[in-house]
């Protein structure tokens, strides 16, 4: 008898062990998904992790059903990448699995039951009344029918172990609905039926059809498109959505000439990432500085696995990573070429594409879940050169062999994914990954973040620098506007200085564009009565609601529910709710009254829900067909617009004011970066920043651009009041919805950590956001040394856990940590 360890998309720790029925034995591969019985209730689709000839003691162990593959849906080292990350950001491989493979290859309950048509009942195996209820359900079904519905049908709550004993006594068969779930992409194809060259055949089309007819225009146009008559081509494909474009007759003309035998209609599975624009092929002339950063990174790495290429913004670090790019995929390896948010991903497709064509791959979130199949199973299937461009979750896909990792704007804390676990760092995942492969890594930023700065200056990163901007351009200049004088002098309209205003209007004069950065979405992010002071709140969350004007709703930001505007303050009956402040619809509103004849776009989390939203939005900038951007933190990174001469900050304070370790940190880095897309093309580029504390020091950092006395600022900060780099953070968070009882475990957790760890630790407190929603929120932080044993601590951790778990102090308590929080 041989066992497997088998890997399930469940939140509980570790793998679960299952027997393998003889008949299977040979079946059995690492990486190959199984479908097992799970609890009482359910089966699962897992991935065996490991196989095992010994017996677990002490339980009996129950037998896969199914096996569904045959041969590895993962590899070796993305099971190993998984539980490095269970492990690091002390959550379990279930999660990681989840997080990790599209919901195409992982069936959760959705197992399918059809009859065996085999099936005779033998008289030492008869089927209850519940199995004959269940069977003649099934029988009575044409197709095969999912689980859950069985169980809703036949009205047995529990149908798990019935259909379990089914399938022990042969009656039925199960099966994942793998092929209606996962569907490849087809397109329909039109030729003509005669050869090419053969113009005997061609006239005899001809006579078959009517002229100044539908199809004779079909016709002539096939052999257009076809480049039929061509002799300096070959013959093309031509799609028939093409063709009816082109001549503008329905699919019932073509139809019909297929009919006729004028034509074949034939359908051919297409791949979702070919490409058919243009490849040069050629790659960037790289600067002197450029080509000299080029030839440190490549010695770095003799030393070094991990280098860090500080650039300033403009500075061409992407050319420099097409050059490295294009190295590795010569030596036949693949390259993973991360950027922080999706919105960047657009413009860099395009660049990368006009080089390697077909062999650039994308891979994020707003991505169908086909599509990601695809992906993943053309990775699987080929270890083909290819550069993948994603988010960070392509740091799970299936690569072959890695030789090169690149990560953009490394100091992005999008980067980081917040809810749910695993509470991972793209960055810090695809170091690791670079490492399992013997892959380089290059991290990339104009502002690095402190931790990956320190590193580098201490030897641990290699450290390349780029201290000017491509040919020579000088870095735009900041101008820090007071907005409190400035109201005094009467110079402020709605959101705008007059100085924002005028900077606007030159740019405009000029027929240049401007960007508009303000840190909120929606139209106004407080709603309050102006005769009692009252505040309308979620119901499910302790924040403020956010006003649409769009929708003409009041909106949490944590949880989503929309509220109507009360007509009047449901506290003092009268009409007084007004709302306040600056998000980004306002600033598109009143930007828009002020300059009437320019066209304004708006890039937010409400105009780019859809998959192309970004896309349209910025090649409609980039061509100039509009001339104003209004965005949130989307378009502060990144992004490269030649036009560009003038960078609005609306509202500097509620960057820098943030109650966190990290908020100066972050605020440089925004403002720093935003300011970066203006003047990338020419020498002109100038940014307001709005701000009522002027007085700030990080302010005199940016207005000269001086991203290392912030550095030495920044890092002496650190040290003093011990935060990373110099320790490990990490939050303990428990939720209840219970204000009391929350109180109180988090409270007896909190103890219970400081009898193991002492001053390490601190809190609990009440985080910035104390209740979301429905669940009162508590955090206790941890301070580890960097060099402390992260597995020591979970042990640890899980102890405390077991304990209050067993003496039932947990009860209704969801507690979870955050590793390396940003
Ligand atoms: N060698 C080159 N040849 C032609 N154009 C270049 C070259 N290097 C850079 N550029 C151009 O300069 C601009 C800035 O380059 P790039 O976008 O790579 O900057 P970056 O360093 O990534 O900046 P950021 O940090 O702001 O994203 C781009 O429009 C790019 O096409
Ligand atoms: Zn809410």
């Amino acid at each position: 008898m041989i066992f497997v360890e088998v890997l399930l998309p469940v939140p509980i720790s570790g793998t679960f062990t299952y027997s393998v029925p003889e008949a299977l034995a040979d079946s059995i591969r690492i990486g190959y998904r199984v479908i097992v019985p799970f609890g009482r209730k359910k089966f699962y689709t897992g991935i065996i992790a490991s196989q095992t000839p010994v017996a677990p003691q002490g339980y009996e162990v129950k037998d896969i059903a199914l096996i569904l593959d045959e041969w590895a849906v993962v590899r070796h080292l993305q099971l190993k990448l998984w539980h490095w990350m269970a492990d690091y950001y002390l959550c379990t491989p279930g999660e990681v699995m989840r997080a990790a493979m599209p919901a195409g290859l992982k069936i959760e309950s959705e197992t399918f039951v059809s009859a065996d048509p085999d099936y005779e009942e033998k008289p030492d195996e008869r089927l209850s009344q519940r199995e004959m209820a269940v069977m003649n359900y099934i029988l009575g079904c044409e197709k095969k029918q999912p689980l859950d519905l069985i169980g809703k049908k036949t009205g047995f709550a529990n149908i798990g172990p019935i259909i379990n004993s089914l399938l022990e006594k042969g009656a039925v068969q199960i099966s994942e609905n793998l092929v209606e779930r996962y569907r490849s992409r087809k397109e329909t194809y039109v030729r003509l039926t005669v050869d090419k060259g053969d113009s005997d055949g061609l006239h005899k089309a001809f006579d078959s059809v009517r002229s100044g007819s539908m199809q004779e225009k079909a016709l002539l146009a096939l052999i257009e498109i076809s480049a039929f008559m061509r002799q300096d081509s070959e013959l093309q494909e031509v799609t028939r959505t093409e063709l009816m474009e082109r001549s503008g007759v329905t699919t019932t003309v073509i139809a019909a000439m297929a009919k006729k035998g004028i034509v074949d209609i034939y359908k051919k599975e297409i791949s979702r990432f070919s490409y058919s624009g243009l490849v040069t092929g050629e790659l960037p002339v790289l600067s002197e500085a450029q080509a000299s950063a080029l030839d440190s990174i490549h010695k770095s790495w003799f030393e070094k696995d991990i280098t860090l290429l500080r650039g300033v913004t403009s500075s061409g670090k992407t050319e420099i990573y097409i050059h490295l790019i294009d190295y590795v995929l010569r030596q036949g390896r693949q390259a993973l070429y991360l950027v922080p948010e999706i919105a960047l991903t657009t413009q860099l497709t395009r660049r990368l594409q006009r080089v390697f064509g077909d062999k650039v791959v994308i891979y994020h979130s707003k991505f169908s879940d086909n599509d990601r199949v695809d992906i993943w199973k053309k990775l699987l299937a080929s270890s083909e050169p290819c550069v993948v461009i994603g988010a960070r979750s392509a740091v799970f896909l299936p690569f072959a062999s890695l030789g090169l990792v690149i990560v953009d704007e490394e100091h992005e804390s999008a980067y980081k994914q917040q809810d749910p676990a695993p509470r991972y760092n793209g960055r810090d995942a695809a170091i690791v990954l670079a490492s399992m492969h013997g892959a380089k890594t290059l991290l990339g930023s104009a502002t690095p973040a402190v931790d990956t700065y320190y590193k580098a200056l201490t030897g641990r990163f290699g450290l390349i620098e780029l201290t000017e901007r491509y040919e020579g351009l000088r870095l735009p200049q900041v101008e820090i506007i007071d907005m409190a004088a400035a109201r005094k002098r009467g110079e402020v309209e709605g959101a705008f200085s007059l100085l924002t205003r005028r900077l606007v209007n030159e740019s405009l004069q000029r027929g240049e564009q401007s960007i508009l950065f303000i840190n909120r979405r929606g139209y106004a992010p407080i709603a309050r009565c102006k005769l009692c002071g009252y505040v309308p709140k979620c119901e499910n969350c302790d924040v403020s609601l956010t006003y649409h004007r769009h929708s003409d709703k009041l909106i949490c930001h944590y949880c989503g529910t929309p509220y109507g505007v009360p007509d009047v303050c449901p506290a003092c009956k009268e009409p007084g709710i007004e709302v306040l402040g600056y998000g980004s619809e306002r600033v598109e509103e009143e930007i828009d009254s002020l300059f009437p004849t320019a066209a304004i776009a708006r890039m937010d989390l409400d105009t780019t829900r859809s998959k192309d939203g970004y896309e349209t939005i910025i090649d409609n900038f980039s061509k100039g067909k509009s001339q104003i951007l209004v965005g949130t933190q989307m378009v502060t990174k990144g992004l490269d617009f030649g036009r560009v001469s003038m960078v609005g900050v609306i509202n500097a304070d509620s960057i820098v004011n943030f109650p966190d370790f990290r908020a100066s940190e972050r605020a440089f880095n925004m403002i720093e970066q935003v300011a970066g897309r203006a003047g990338r093309k020419s020498d002109n580029g100038v940014v307001a920043v709005q701000t009522y504390n002027p007085s700030h020091p990080l302010f005199d950092f940016l207005v000269r651009h001086d991203y290392k006395d912030y550095y030495q600022r920044e890092i002496q900060e650190r040290q003093r009041y011990n935060y990373p780099p110099f320790v490990r953070i990490i939050y303990v968070y428990i939720k209840h919805k219970d204000p009391a009882a929350v109180s109180t475990i988090a409270f007896e957790f909190a103890s219970r950590l400081r009898v193991l760890l002492g001053n390490r630790v601190s809190g609990p407190d009440e985080p910035y956001v104390a209740r979301i929603q429905t669940l009162y929120i508590r955090r206790i932080m941890l301070k580890i040394e960097t060099q402390a044993s992260i597995s020591k601590v979970k042990s640890l951790l899980n102890d405390i856990r077991i304990e209050m778990t067993n003496s039932r102090q947990l009860l209704g308590a969801v507690l979870y940590y955050d590793v390396d929080p940003m």
